[in-house]
């Protein structure tokens, strides 16, 4: 891992990342499977996975001055500004003693793409995305039964609105770039699995 000194840290504090590091985008709709499929390939690759979802929910929970903001955004299905969740993928990066990361649920909009590669200066090797129907989505996201604020009806529908408004550009930017690595997410969790490890293979398995 990288050395962190003051001198590298920006002006809120948080450092740059100064170690190398592989970052795979993991992008779908909401309930199109993500942080399932990232649970096999962390299992199987040896990734660390930083759900960006995940970190804004620990800051809820953590009593953070954000956290009120926070709440009422997911509540709303909006997407939160791009500096507060960037803060807290970076600190995870430096935080974690592994250099392969799956970003999952990020970057969600133009915004977030754009500051996370000016601030962070990290490409990603390329981006997977889980395609899948809002049929289908809707019906498991319904079954998730974890509790989330945002898995019921209404915050869905406007989560799919703000996917399908804000989130898709960033998939089709990426996809100009030939970096988007489709998957039909609308099968089975383990034949997902299946075409998930045919796209890493080029990265060593675990070793068991
Ligand atoms: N291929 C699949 N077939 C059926 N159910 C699935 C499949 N993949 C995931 N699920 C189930 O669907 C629900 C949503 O999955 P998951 O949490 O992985 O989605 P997600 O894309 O991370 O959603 P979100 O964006 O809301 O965090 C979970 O209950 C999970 O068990
Ligand atoms: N880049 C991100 C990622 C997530 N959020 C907020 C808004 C989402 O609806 C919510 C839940 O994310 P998920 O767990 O479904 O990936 O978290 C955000 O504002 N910015
Ligand atoms: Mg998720």
């Amino acid at each position: 891992m990288g050395t962190v000194t003051d001198a590298s840290k920006d002006a809120t504090g948080i450092a740059f990342i100064d170690k190398k590091v592989t970052v795979v985008f993991v992008l779908g709709g909401p309930g199109s499977g993500k942080g399932t499929q990232c649970a096999n390939i962390v299992e199987h690759f040896g990734f660390t996975h930083l759900s960006a979802g995940d970190l804004l929910r620990a800051e809820i929970k953590s009593g953070s001055e954000n956290g009120t903001m926070i709440q009422n955004m997911i509540k709303e299905g909006k997407i939160v500004p791009s500096e507060v969740t960037i803060k807290l993928l970076q600190k995870a990066i430096l935080d974690t003693a592994n250099d392969k990361f799956l970003i999952d649920g990020f970057p969600r909009n133009e915004e977030n793409r754009a500051a996370f590669e000016n601030v962070t200066k990290i490409e990603p090797e390329f981006v997977l995305f889980f395609e899948c129907s809002e049929e289908e989505m809707e019906r498991r996201l319904l079954n998730r039964n974890q509790g989330r604020d945002d898995d019921n009806i209404e915050t869905i529908r406007k989560r799919f609105k703000v996917f399908m408004e804000s989130s898709v550009p960033v998939v089709e930017y990426y996809n100009s770039k030939g970096k988007v690595r489709k998957i039909d997410a609308a099968r089975p969790i383990d034949e997902v699995f299946d075409a998930v490890k045919g796209i890493f293979s080029q990265f060593s398995k675990k070793a068991t």
